[in-house]
């Protein structure tokens, strides 16, 4: 199921239930796409328009920018005030995908910010009831909020076509998705790679940019929000963990506690990585995949006709004691320089079929661990979290995803 070419007999997720339809997902954007030659034109943008240097250094400069701002209400707010991370987590994940997808800053923190400090609105920008229902209208639950949600992402992406028309043509582009997504094979295209395939050679209408910006907003706000919290529940309950992250911090980053996060840096955290991958593996946001053959197929022995859908059941596949040493015990060791220890032989045997975090297959989630990697270096190379209530256990609700309930923390400034 996992063959990553679209020769796949595995290309479809999930069937387009009646919900998605009325919501308006089908035939459009990627997560959500069954329509194969639409999904195929879509992805290669979505793909194109990621892997690009340029957005990625504008991305984290945008990622950077964020956290100061952030970091200022945390001071603001002082080290005594208790605050709830997964909301500020969400809001900072849906502001930065948010502007990744359409360069456009939404203030979601800000505006987080005034309502509990001075209960009043900030009128610069999309106000905080704006952002609730846009935030809600992510969620896709609420049917109601979907008008809305839809005719300011289209507006947004008119708007910017109207931008790009004005501009000078030697004036050089933001790289934004919806940048990127806009000028694909026009003569502003700015992406580099060029698709032979003379199918994917037409430039995008609004609709096909408007699914595109949709799914980013839903592949990016609560899977990151939710799993750095998480990550921050594991550190606080293993220290020793904790200090080994930071001593990597540390001497990945040296002790200028200004100098912005490079893509640079971000490579080197070989440990930070291994802790995020080891809490997923125990507390999985995801615990569930799906896959529909196009074609008949013999699976576990028995033959299948073409149609089945297949459920992978990630929860146990990554806590199954024949793929995993010592299964129950949290170690970010077991990927962490995997190839240089002799004692995690059966993850090193296992580990591309047994550890799907991202998926796999022509259907792999487009995007990595970067942006956990640097919110976390952000947060724990200035700061020490203080969780308020070291008895609870990790609240969260399933869902779609595993969602974090609450997670009530002071932000102290970190002790050296
Ligand atoms: C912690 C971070 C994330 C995790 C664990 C995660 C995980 C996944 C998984 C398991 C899938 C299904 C893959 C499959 O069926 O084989 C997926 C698909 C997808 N993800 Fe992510 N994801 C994350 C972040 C993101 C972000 C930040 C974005 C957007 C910028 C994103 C966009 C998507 C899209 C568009 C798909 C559908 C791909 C397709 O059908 O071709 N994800 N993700």
């Amino acid at each position: 199921m996992n063959i990553s070419s679209t020769k796949s007999k595995y290309p479809i997720r999930l069937p387009n239930s009646e919900g998605f339809v009325e919501y308006g997902f089908d035939g459009v954007g990627v997560a959500f796409n069954n329509d194969l030659q639409s999904w195929k034109y879509n992805r290669q943008f979505f793909s194109q328009a990621m892997m690009s240097p340029s957005f990625n250094y504008q991305a984290l400069k945008w990622t950077n920018e964020l956290w100061n701002e952030m970091e200022s209400y945390w001071n603001n707010l002082g080290e005594d005030h208790e605050l709830d991370l997964i909301k500020w987590l969400r809001r900072f994940a849906n502001e930065m995908i948010f502007r990744i997808s359409t360069g456009v800053k939404n203030d979601a923190i800000a505006s987080y910010y005034n309502i509990i400090i001075l209960n009043n609105n900030n009128n610069n920008s999309l106000n905080e009831k704006e952002n609730v229902k846009l935030k809600e209208s992510y969620d896709f639950k609420l049917l109601k909020n979907k008008d809305y949600l839809f005719s300011k992402l289209y507006t947004i992406v008119k708007e910017r076509r109207i931008e790009i028309e004005n501009s000078p043509l030697d004036q050089p582009l933001r790289h934004d998705m919806l940048t990127s997504f806009i000028t694909a094979n026009t003569p502003r295209d700015i992406n580099v790679v060029k698709q032979a395939d003379s199918d994917l050679l037409r430039p995008m209408t609004d609709k096909e940019i408007f699914g595109n910006i949709l799914d980013t907003m839903l592949g990016g706000t609560d899977t990151t929000a939710n799993l750095i919290c998480f990550v921050v529940y594991y550190l606080e309950h293993y220290p020793e963990i904790k200090k080994r992250l930071r001593h990597e911090f540390d001497t990945v980053l040296g002790e200028d506690l200004t100098r912005p996060i490079t893509y640079k840096d971000l490579d080197k955290l070989e440990y930070c990585d291994a802790i995020i991958k080891e809490v997923f593996r125990c507390s999985p946001i995801f615990i569930i995949n799906g896959r529909i053959n196009s074609q008949s197929d013999k699976v576990g022995g028995y033959d299948w006709p073409e149609g089945t859908q297949f459920q992978m059941l990630f929860s146990a596949i990554i806590k199954h004691k024949d793929y995993w040493t010592e299964h129950e015990k949290f170690d970010p060791d077991r990927f962490y320089r995997v190839e240089e220890s002799d004692k995690y032989l059966l993850e090193k045997k296992n580990m591309k079929t047994t550890f799907p975090m991202f998926g796999g297959g022509i259907r792999i989630c487009p995007k990595r661990i970067i942006e956990l990697k640097c919110l976390l270096f952000l947060i724990y190379r200035k700061y020490d979290i203080e969780l308020v209530d070291m008895n609870s256990p990790l609240k969260y609700k399933r869902d779609f995803l595993n969602l974090c309930k609450e997670l009530i923390v002071k932000i102290k400034p970190r002790k050296f």
